[in-house]
């Protein structure tokens, strides 16, 4: 019985999440055009109908806008609190939906935790989506270092066509699976270092790791995605594990988030006068422009080389990104490797933290993934099977339930393309609106034991996968506009399929090695940067897996 009710489910979900699919790529012209026309025409009449009912913009919950300046001064609310906290404070004073008085020539911005309103964003997020919180960014390509970045501003901080093209230009070298996993062998061989790095670093009576594992990690995740971005090895988890470049790379990168916080969510007097944080995110962006620069150009006067000296064009399974990509256009090449290296980082660095804390804290999940593990890594040192790798539904899973329970981001924005209706107010077209999803995933209303790291959530299993006789379907959100961990739409993390592989190849080569424990307090994980950030000394304890 328990077995029916879960197929049926599972079949109501995907027809749910194929809907989906369709809808976000409703092709109108493959619908006759009297449809379209009937369908315009109710769907117009329902709007004003909806638009006229709902209640004004001037009416969305508000703080006064005295009384938000003064939270920022010294000894305010709001001065002492990360994003996330602010945000929730928000949320406490004003309830699902509120507007964020805006500031110093900055626009008002709505923010929303009702997930009604996530889909209707989405929808409307118009042909070239703008999301936007990276004014200091564009500042700094646009303005400050207009010198390099002139007409190449890059995928970050670049708006309208312009990002459509350079969009296109990096979507079939980035995001096809095809391309992605062309890289599995290459990281496999910096995970296999890695292994080797985490026993010669480990305390060899308490097993654990030095408080400094966070760079470590650090280190790992550039050494990923230079492969990708660059082909180019730093041999950081090697012998060059101190090079004090990379060490200032990994400083700015920090500041970067630091700093970004200020210049983006505080009030932004940095427009009228350079304030501190600006002049220091500024300070930060140019090290990690020239740094990134001279790594990127290294990299094409090699290929150059190779070409000059005759040497045959690898095949496409050899290539980096910047090879791929320099064939079109040797700007956008850089620019893109740039935006690599700097949205590379600390992101996956935060997620395979998030992955291995849930890992650690849960060791029978991770006991079930070591069996899965086993099956395609018979051996410690076994080479990844590419189409055994395809087929790891629990490590697939278990990513998915770590990226739930510790999300990167809280949530994110966009400017609205048309007028809409959210939570029951009129929202002009050309507003800024955040939606905020992180507190949905810890609450029961939308997950079922959302406080559990429960990877059998995500598996597509037919079967009954809880003591409970709970489903996968039972488990998850009905609501399928809350989960987008890499967001949603033509502006979602273009770099999302290489940091699944790169995070999947490394867990599951470290479970395939090691029992993972963490034995200390994890009251406070992660704290809240431009993105969450590990908050405490991750002295995991790797105790190796004898066969
Ligand atoms: C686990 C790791 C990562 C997570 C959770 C993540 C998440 C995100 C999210 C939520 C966005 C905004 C999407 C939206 O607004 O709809 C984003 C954008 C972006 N991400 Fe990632 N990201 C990760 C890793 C990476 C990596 C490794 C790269 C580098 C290749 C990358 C490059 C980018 C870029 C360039 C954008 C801007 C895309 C655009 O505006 O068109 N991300 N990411």
């Amino acid at each position: 019985m328990k077995y029916y009710n879960c197929l049926t489910k599972s079949i109501l979900y995907r027809n749910n999440s194929k809907q989906l699919r369709f809808q976000s790529t409703l092709n109108h012209d493959s619908i006759p055009s009297n449809t379209i026309s009937s369908d315009n025409a109710n769907h117009a009449k329902a709007f004003e109908e909806k638009w006229n009912n709902a209640k004004p913009y001037e009416e969305i919950p508000t703080i006064k806008l005295l009384k938000f300046l003064r939270g920022f001064l010294p000894g305010g609310k709001y001065s002492k609190l990360d994003g996330v906290q602010m945000v929730m404070d928000v949320k406490d004073e004003c309830g699902n939906i509120s507007k964020i008085p805006g500031l110093f020539g900055r626009d008002d911005a709505v923010m929303s935790h009702n997930p009604d309103d996530f889909e209707i964003l989405f929808r409307n997020e118009g042909i070239w989506p703008v999301r936007p919180g990276s004014d200091g960014l564009a500042y700094h390509r646009s303005v400050h270092r207009a010198d390099f970045f002139k007409g190449v501003e890059g995928i970050l901080a670049t708006k309208g066509e312009k990002w459509g093209s350079f969009r296109s230009m990096v979507n079939p070298v980035l995001l096809q699976p095809k391309n992605v996993r062309l890289y599995l062998n290459k990281l496999s061989q910096v995970n296999k270092e890695f292994v080797t790095r985490i026993k010669d670093i480990r305390d060899p009576h308490t097993l654990e790791v030095p408080k400094t594992f966070e760079t470590e990690i650090n280190r790992w995740a550039l050494e990923s995605i230079s492969i990708v971005a660059l082909n180019k090895k730093f041999g950081l988890l090697t012998k060059n594990h101190e090079d004090p470049e990379v060490a200032q790379l990994f400083a700015w990168l920090t500041d970067f988030f630091t700093y970004s916080v200020d210049v983006e969510f505080k009030p932004p007097i940095w427009k009228f006068v350079k304030t501190r944080s600006f002049k220091r995110l500024m300070a930060a962006l140019d090290g990690i422009t020239d740094l990134t620069s001279k790594y990127v150009n290294e990299a094409i006067e090699g290929l150059e080389e190779e070409r000059r000296n005759g040497v045959p064009e690898k095949p496409e399974s050899e290539q980096s990104v910047l090879e791929k990509l320099a064939k079109k256009d040797k700007k956008v090449a850089a620019v893109m490797a740039m935006d690599m290296l700097m949205a590379g980082v600390d992101t996956t660095t935060s997620s395979i933290t998030a992955w291995l804390l849930c890992l650690a804290l849960n060791p029978e999940k991770q006991s079930i993934l070591r069996e899965e593990v086993l099956k395609v890594l018979p051996h410690k040192d076994s080479e990844f099977d590419e189409a055994a790798f395809k087929n790891m539904p629990y490590l697939r899973a278990s990513l998915k339930e770590a990226l739930r329970v510790y999300p990167l981001f809280i949530g994110t924005a966009r400017l609205i393309a048309n007028d809409v209706v959210l939570s029951g107010y009129r929202i002009p077209k050309g507003t800024q609106v955040s939606i905020v999803y992180e507190s949905l995933f810890s609450d029961d209303a939308h997950y079922r034991r959302a406080k559990e790291y429960l990877p059998e959530r995500w598996l597509r299993s037919t079967e009954a996968v809880t003591e409970a006789g709970e489903c996968p379907q039972d488990l998850r959100s009905s609501n399928p506009f809350i989960y987008f961990p890499f967001g949603f739409g033509a502006r979602s993390c273009v770099g999302r399929r290489i940091a699944e592989l790169e995070m999947e190849v490394a867990v599951a080569r470290l479970i395939r090695n090691f029992y993972i424990e963490f034995n200390h307090p994890t009251d406070k994980p992660f704290k809240s940067l431009f993105l969450r950030v590990p908050n405490i000394p991750l002295t995991f304890k790797f105790i190796d897996v004898q066969k």
